[in-house]
């Protein structure tokens, strides 16, 4: 599914956040940057509710209009058509926490050096948890997607089999949230990751995962 070797396509291969391949997909960053925005404005604005009110009437235009359009339901729907690119691109676009053209996805760029994963992350004000912090559930989620794309250095790439996060101190909204991480080891068809969430050069969090090599391949264990 992902080839790290591949010359054609490695979106992890530079610090510098792989363009988009299509002007599908650059149409599609564009309009996730500006609902990613939009995400952020619906839980602090304080505009009046008339205000509130009728940018919502125009924002339902919108979604009406794009609702008409034929619709692909997962990555897989799109590698299908042929016409949006291999499911690596697709992935990279579409991923909830890491896709670039995913209104959801909170920023995360990852890129590996050698045995080494990085990344970098940042959570604006609808990622909230404790006042004034990251949600605990959007750090699990950083680190699943991050350690999942850095265990495919490893060759064996699997799902996530189990997770677990040491929450060190909260981890602050709107700043650069450094990753790193790196092997523990591999058995077979388990890999296990660990890695850490920095804020301003100090840990706040860390995690482990192990990640299972399937036996039955991904397209077959939806059915
Ligand atoms: C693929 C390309 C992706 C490439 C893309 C990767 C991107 C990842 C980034 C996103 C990460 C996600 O969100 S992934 C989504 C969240 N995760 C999931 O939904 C996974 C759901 N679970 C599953 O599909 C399955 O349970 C698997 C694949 C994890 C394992 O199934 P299996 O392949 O049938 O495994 P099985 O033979 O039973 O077990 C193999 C060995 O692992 C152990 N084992 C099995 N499950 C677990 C577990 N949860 N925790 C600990 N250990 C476990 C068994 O005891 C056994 O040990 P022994 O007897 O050999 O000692």
């Amino acid at each position: 599914m992902f080839d790290l070797t591949d010359p054609v396509f490695n979106p992890y291969a530079s610090e510098e956040i792989t363009p988009p391949h299509t002007r599908e997909w650059a149409a599609k960053r564009k309009l996730a940057r500006v609902l990613h925005q939009l995400n952020e404005l619906a839980v602090t604005c304080n505009a009046s509710v008339e205000e509130i009110e009728a940018r919502t009437a125009d924002l339902q235009v919108v979604a009406d209009s794009l609702a008409t359009a034929p619709r692909c339901l997962g990555t897989l729907a799109f590698v299908k058509t042929g016409d949006h690119g291999n499911y690596g691109q697709i992935n990279h676009e579409l991923n909830a926490v890491g896709g670039h053209s995913n209104p959801l996805a909170p920023g995360l760029n990852i890129w590996l050096e050698g045995a080494v994963a990085h990344g970098v992350a940042r959570c604006h004000h609808a990622y909230e948890g404790p006042p004034g912090f990251v949600h605990g559930g959007y750090v699990a989620a950083i680190f699943d997607q991050f350690l999942g794309m850095a265990q495919i250095a490893g060759g064996r790439p699997g799902m996530t089999g189990s997770l677990s996060v040491r929450y060190l101190r909260p981890t602050p909204l709107d700043t650069d949230l450094t990753l790193r991480a790196e092997m523990a080891e591999t058995v077979g068809r388990k890999t296990v990751m660990r890695g850490e969430m920095l804020a301003g050069g100090k840990v706040t969090a860390t995690a482990e995962g192990l990640f299972i090599e399937p036996q039955r391949p991904l397209q077959t264990l939806a059915r």
